[in-house]
């Protein structure tokens, strides 16, 4: 566990297939309303970037569409986290926890340091997000955002994300987005669901 401070931040965790919205709705809450945002994703294409032990590992499993051990993902956004100021701090974290094993390992190494009031899900159909992430691909750069890591990055999605999304639904904690609407519209939803944290 990590040293606790007296005020714990707080942490949202923005889940949804890719081409959800996520990043898309984290930028707009971190420019109105001062969260910051940490996208798993991002970290790991910059760890895998810098050249680290771990880049090949890294760059095999995002090009598969595979979630990345949880010991490398979670200390990324730890150190992430700290290097944004821990305390009195609210937090969005797209992307993650992804699979059991994100999780169990957040649980264990971060767990009751911080709350987690509730989690984002953003909801959308496959060929929605598919025509985005085509569209997205002219310009990202992204070495997934092709047809065929995207089939892997969905299967993963549906087997290994969606029942992490029904862990917080049992538990009354997730906040479930229509992400097929235009990007002011989904915005709009948002800001009601964080009322009280805005
Ligand atoms: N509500 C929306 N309507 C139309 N286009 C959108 C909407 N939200 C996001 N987009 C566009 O879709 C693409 C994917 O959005 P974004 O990068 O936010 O998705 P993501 O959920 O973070 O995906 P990934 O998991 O692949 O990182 C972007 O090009 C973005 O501009
Ligand atoms: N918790 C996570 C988050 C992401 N990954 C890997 O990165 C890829 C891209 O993620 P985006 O959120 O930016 O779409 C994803 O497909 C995974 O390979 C991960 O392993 N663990
Ligand atoms: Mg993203």
């Amino acid at each position: 566990m990590v040293d606790t401070p007296s005020l714990k931040p707080q942490v949202f965790f923005v889940l949804g297939g890719p081409g959800s919205g996520k990043g898309t709705q984290c930028a707009k809450m971190v420019e109105k309303y001062g969260f910051a945002h940490l996208s798993a994703g991002d970290l790991l294409r910059e760890e895998r970037d810098s050249g680290s032990e771990t880049a090949a590992l890294i760059n095999q499993c995002i090009v598969e569409g595979k979630i990345v051990p949880v010991e490398i993902t979670c200390q990324l956004l730890k150190k992430g986290m700290e290097k944004q100021g821990w305390a009195a701090k609210r937090f969005l974290i797209d992307g993650f926890p992804r699979n059991q094993d994100n999780y169990d390992g957040w649980s264990k190494v971060i767990g009751d340091s911080v709350d987690v009031p509730f989690i984002l899900f953003m909801d959308a159909d496959e060929d929605t997000m598919i025509a985005r992430i085509i569209e997205r691909s002219k310009t990202s750069g992204r070495n997934d955002d092709n047809i065929e890591s995207l089939k892997k990055r969905f299967a993963t999605f549906r087997n290994e994300t969606m029942p992490i999304v029904e862990l917080y639904e049992t538990m009354g904690k997730c906040r479930k987005i229509n992400g097929l609407r235009g990007i002011e519209e989904v915005f709009a939803d948002l800001e009601t669901v964080f009322a009280g944290f805005i």
